[in-house]
């Protein structure tokens, strides 16, 4: 088959996937245009993915497809919005052909279908780099309601969605063995953004920041926003089952788990707790965020999260 080249892939990629979405005209334009109904306002966030940085080089297209958007919803949910539409940047080398696009288009079309959204449209470059891909996802709140990392108040419970650790620790395997227990690896190929919980956010959270960087990286960055003390209690982190077998035959991995990142949960400040999340800790008076061990001592982690740079 000869090649499609860029115009090609985009017609028969890409386009179907901005099907039904007016203001995206096919993407046969310059620009698209979004309506936001009244009383609404657009929330917008954009995370990129970039190869030998966010993902291995032996991730399946459909899989990044699936992680890009995840990890843009995951941002939508924390602060309380619902997601409407995304747009696209693929910058790829030779070696992700039109086959890979295929590939990592019909992965997209699966998640769009799951979490009810649609293609805006994009931008598509040739590199001799390693693949990088960039999702915008906007998403809608009542104007007013999104949610900020400030706002946590003193008495407030410390809540997480899911387990925690599960994406780092199948890192740490793949770094030293190449054995990954299944259940991990799929965290780290297949994180689940909480969309379920967008609605419950914006109705009772007082803040909220999605677990990217590391727990306590994250933790301290909601602290930092809402001028307060944040505690978690090491022991009530949640994890799953494979991840709480790891670190009894590992304890050393712990770190790992509260500052390794990629969990792509949602960390939550609220007078009650949010449906499935687990109590953490509490938000106090004062500064900055521990994390103590079961005697109250606080943990010094060697990372507390990923930084670029
Ligand atoms: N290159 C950039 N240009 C403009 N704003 C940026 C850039 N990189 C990050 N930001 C902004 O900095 C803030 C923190 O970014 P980040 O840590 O990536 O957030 P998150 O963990 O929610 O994805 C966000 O408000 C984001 O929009
Ligand atoms: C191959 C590989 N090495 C390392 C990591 C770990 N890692 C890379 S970036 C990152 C933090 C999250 O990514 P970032 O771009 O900071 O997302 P954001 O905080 O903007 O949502 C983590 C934990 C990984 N996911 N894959
Ligand atoms: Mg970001
Ligand atoms: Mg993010
Ligand atoms: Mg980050």
């Amino acid at each position: 088959m000869p090649k499609l080249g860029e115009f090609g892939r985009i017609e028969r990629f890409f386009a179907p996937l901005a099907a039904d979405l007016p203001g995206a005209y096919g993407l046969t334009d310059d620009a698209a245009t979004v309506q936001v109904p009244h009383g609404y306002e657009l929330v917008v966030t954009t995370d990129a993915l970039v190869e030998r940085v966010h993902f291995l080089s032996t991730d399946q297209p459909e899989d990044l497809a699936a992680k890009l958007l995840a990890v843009n919803l995951s941002d939508l949910a924390a602060k309380g919005a619902d997601p409407l539409c995304y747009s696209l940047v693929l910058s790829l080398p030779a070696h992700a052909g039109d086959y890979w696009v295929g590939r990592f288009a019909h992965g997209l079309g699966e998640s769009q279908r799951n979490w009810g959204i649609k293609l805006l449209g994009g931008d598509s470059v040739s590199t001799d780099g390693p693949i990088t891909l960039a999702a915008t996802v906007m998403g809608l709140v009542p104007t007013g309601r999104m949610v900020r990392r400030a706002g946590a108040q003193v008495g407030d419970g410390l809540y997480v969605s899911g387990t925690i650790g599960d994406a780092a620790l199948a890192l740490a395997q793949f770094e030293r063995t190449g054995e990954v227990h299944p259940y991990l690896r799929s965290r780290y190929r297949r994180p689940t953004p909480r969309v379920e919980l967008a609605g419950w956010v914006r109705d009772h959270a007082h803040a909220a920041i999605d677990i990217s960087d590391g727990l306590a990286a994250d933790c301290s960055h909601l602290a930092r926003a809402s001028n307060v003390r944040c505690e978690i209690d090491a022991a009530l982190v949640p994890l799953s089952e494979p991840a709480a077998a790891l670190l009894a035959s590992e304890p050393a991995l712990r770190d790992r788990v509260l500052g390794g990142g990629d969990d792509y949960e949602l960390l939550i400040a609220a007078a009650q707790a949010p449906p499935g999340t687990t109590r953490v800790g509490r938000v106090i008076a004062g500064e900055g965020a521990e994390i103590l061990d079961s005697a109250g001592v606080p943990i010094t982690l060697a990372r507390t999260g990923w930084t670029h740079g």
